[in-house]
């Protein structure tokens, strides 16, 4: 995240650090969101490779062990079917991940509330984008979670040609577009955004300009969660 600030502890207990296992040691390399106490939502380009998984729960600090966190293995790996890893403006990039055994849930560790099927957010809805990623273009990772304010940037707007132009679809969200960004290690986890004095998760992190995290025009693009709803349910089974 660039700007924004360091968020108080677990504030957001639906974040979970997605780490992946080399050389003895887990490495931090993904958001996601705990929907379920056996699943996490996260994005697929996180998961594209095939490496041995661990997500933390009710983590703060990613370098520091304070007794908060449940360290969870993880089962089987859900990627959509459609994504397509050298095309991430094709959008579809979204991935589910079913934990080994249940999530204990605790006031450090809590279940994000997913939007209703096609739900789309109006220009300026407030949200924040939360994660351990880099805190500038080609930075370091935050070692404590941070969040940063990055009110929705509509379809229209977000679509401009000296915006984002057709690389964004539909299917995706626009956040931020200012000084304020997502950036690697940000990626699959949460836009959170009040709806009617509730945090919803809108939005995946995906993908920002490859010419800088926080460019002026590029905001953050997000996998739109509303429009992925179906294939959510059809994977964890509540049909
Ligand atoms: C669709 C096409 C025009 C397009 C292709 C690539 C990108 N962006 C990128 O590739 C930038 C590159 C980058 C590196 C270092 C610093 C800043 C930016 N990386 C990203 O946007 C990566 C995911 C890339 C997925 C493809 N494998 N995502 C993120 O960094 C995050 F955290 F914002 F989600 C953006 C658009």
């Amino acid at each position: 995240v660039v700007g924004g600030a360091v968020a108080k502890p677990n504030s957001w207990p639906w974040q979970i650090s997605l780490q992946y296992l080399s050389g003895g040691s887990y490495y931090h390399t993904c958001g996601g969101t705990l929907i379920r106490t056996r699943w996490v939502m996260t994005a697929a380009h996180c998961v594209d490779t095939s490496r041995t998984w661990r997500v933390v729960l009710g983590d703060h600090d990613i370098y520091n062990h304070e007794g908060r966190e449940q360290y969870m293995s993880v089962s089987a790996v859900y990627i959509h079917p459609n994504w397509n890893s050298n095309s991430v403006a094709s959008g579809y990039d979204i991935a589910l991940l079913r934990l080994s055994s249940d999530a204990s849930l605790n006031s450090y560790v809590q279940l994000g509330s997913l939007p209703p099927s096609g739900q789309v957010l109006p220009n300026n809805n407030p949200c924040y984008i939360t994660g351990w990623g880099r805190t500038q273009t080609g930075g370091s990772l935050s070692a404590q979670l941070k969040q940063a304010s990055l009110p929705v940037v509509d379809h229209s707007t977000c679509s401009r040609s000296d915006w984002w132009g057709s690389t964004v679809k539909n299917t995706m969200v626009c956040a931020g577009g200012g000084s304020e960004s997502g950036c690697q290690g940000d990626s699959g986890g949460p836009l959170n955004c009040q709806v009617s004095g509730k945090y919803v998760v809108h939005g995946v992190t995906s993908f920002v300009s490859s010419s800088g995290c926080n460019a002026y025009k590029k905001p953050t693009v997000f996998t739109r969660v509303s429009a992925y709803i179906s294939w959510i349910n059809g994977v964890i089974g509540n049909k």
